[in-house]
């Protein structure tokens, strides 16, 4: 369903740069969008443009196929359902505290007092502030401001949060903070729209791009097929995403043994074709194309899990029954992954499920779980793209324990499932505390 949609859109400023011009897109409900394009390609511009803010001289935006009107009650309605997060959170925060700066959107749709409230300890909760809620923003760091700015604007429930640059400024951590954050928004039904320059972002966390170029939208698409057009890219002064350039010099050199362009690191990994060949001795009947048994490889002997199964591919048969064979690879013991849902959180529980399953790698997902962790003084190996993380950790034979919550263990679930039917290799997972069974 499309929720957003320009049609011949063009929009100059009072001082007569052309910003944007003949601007056709459609934005589907529920999707991750990102926007690349270089500094003055007219992203920001675009989505003030789409909620209200620009008013284009030409063409129209459409909000759910019905053009936006621009008095006041109709655009006070569009910017409930369309929330933007600024690039610079300083341009977003004025309130004198944290709690009254969430508190403003609600208040200003007249809400009643109690309801302001209840969105308000509930949003803060959400993004993790809750403890900073009656600091003057001013005293926070560039991510908790950028986590206030997307609170005040979640605070509203809209339909569709765009964030301008979201990541600018931020560091490592804060920008992996941010990015949970988005996912876990737009797993629970938000669409979500960014602008970057970040191709590597764009590639791996986008469902659908659009290439911005000179107040144009020169190219749309999946992110596997933008990122591949050498040409649009030099034309918008971006360079390809690493995981895309690492997996064409892979395949140039003949060592893929899938087709599909992988997105993330585990993608990339199940990406390599396995290239063990060795001799052994075949017996009469063997022919080549068979596929043989050599048995459990163990300790410095296995190279990707501590046990791998070796069934080879009969390549080639040497004299008197030598043959090469390519061996292929399986974890044994593909180690484990538990999830565990914080939302029904036990300290004794928690600390018996650790010991019990002899944990060795605990990924926390959102800032609630990273404080439960904090509380228990449970060291956190995986703080970002945990469940990418933990696959590839339990791949290598760890035990592994993602904390997260709610509808998000499902989530992580579906992932690590997907993969093993992808991959073909089974990797024990369930959830660490499941709810009990009426
Ligand atoms: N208030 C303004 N008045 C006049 N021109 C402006 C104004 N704001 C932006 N522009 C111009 O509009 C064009 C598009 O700018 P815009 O900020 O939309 O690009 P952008 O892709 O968001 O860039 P960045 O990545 O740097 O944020 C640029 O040429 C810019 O100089």
């Amino acid at each position: 369903m499309v929720v957003l949609e320009t049609k011949d859109l063009s929009y100059s400023y009072p001082d007569g740069t052309l910003a944007l011009e003949d601007i056709n897109i459609k934005i589907e409900k529920g999707k991750k969008i990102a926007f690349v394009g270089r500094n003055g390609s007219g992203k920001s511009t675009l989505f003030m443009a789409l909620n209200g803010t620009h008013r284009p001289q030409k063409g129209q935006v459409l909000y759910h196929g019905e053009p936006l009107r621009y008095d006041s009650k109709s655009l006070r309605e569009v910017r409930k359902n369309v929330g933007i997060v600024f690039q610079n959170s300083d341009d977003q925060i004025f309130a004198p505290t944290i709690y009254q700066d969430v508190a403003f959107g609600p208040i200003n749709l007249g809400y009643p007092k109690e309801k302001v409230e209840k969105i308000v300890t509930d949003t803060l909760e959400y993004v993790g502030l809750t403890h900073l809620k009656n600091k003057p923003p001013h005293h926070l760091s560039g991510g908790q401001k950028k986590r206030v700015a997307i609170a005040g604007i979640v605070a509203m429930d809209p339909e569709i949060i765009i964030l301008d640059e979201p990541l600018s400024n931020l560091d490592p951590v804060g920008a992996d903070e941010v990015m949970d954050l988005l996912n876990e928004l737009n797993y629970f039904g938000k669409t979500i729209i960014i602008s970057t320059h970040d191709v590597d972002l764009a590639y791996s966390w986008a469902d659908y791009v659009f290439l911005m170029n000179n107040r144009r939208v020169i190219s749309e698409g999946v992110p596997e097929d933008i990122f591949r057009q050498t040409e649009n890219l030099k034309a918008a002064y971006l360079r390809k995403p690493v995981t895309l350039e690492i997996y064409e010099e892979i395949k140039k050199r003949g060592l893929a043994k899938i087709k599909s362009c992988p997105r993330d690191i585990p993608d990339l990994v199940q990406t390599l074709r396995s290239q063990h060949l060795m001799w052994v001795d075949v017996p009469p009947e063997v022919e080549v194309g068979d596929t043989i048994n050599l048995g459990i490889l163990y300790g410095e002997y296995a190279m990707d899990s501590m046990y791998e199964a070796i069934n080879c591919r009969v390549l080639h048969i040497h004299e008197e029954g030598l043959a090469i064979v390519e061996m292929d690879r399986k974890a044994l013991r593909a180690g484990s992954i538990g999830i565990y849902d914080t939302s029904r959180y036990s300290h004794d529980e928690l600390m018996r499920i650790i010991k019990r399953d002899g944990i060795e790698c605990v990924g926390a997902m959102g800032k609630k779980s990273k404080l439960i962790a904090e509380e228990n003084d449970i060291y956190i190996h995986v703080t970002s793209g945990v469940i990418d993380r933990s696959i590839l950790n339990a791949l290598s034979g760890q035990r592994c324990l993602i904390l997260t919550h709610d509808g998000m263990v499902e989530h992580a679930l579906d992932r690590i499932r997907g993969y093993m039917e992808k991959s073909g290799i089974n990797i024990p997972v369930s959830v660490a505390n499941p709810r009990a069974e009426k």
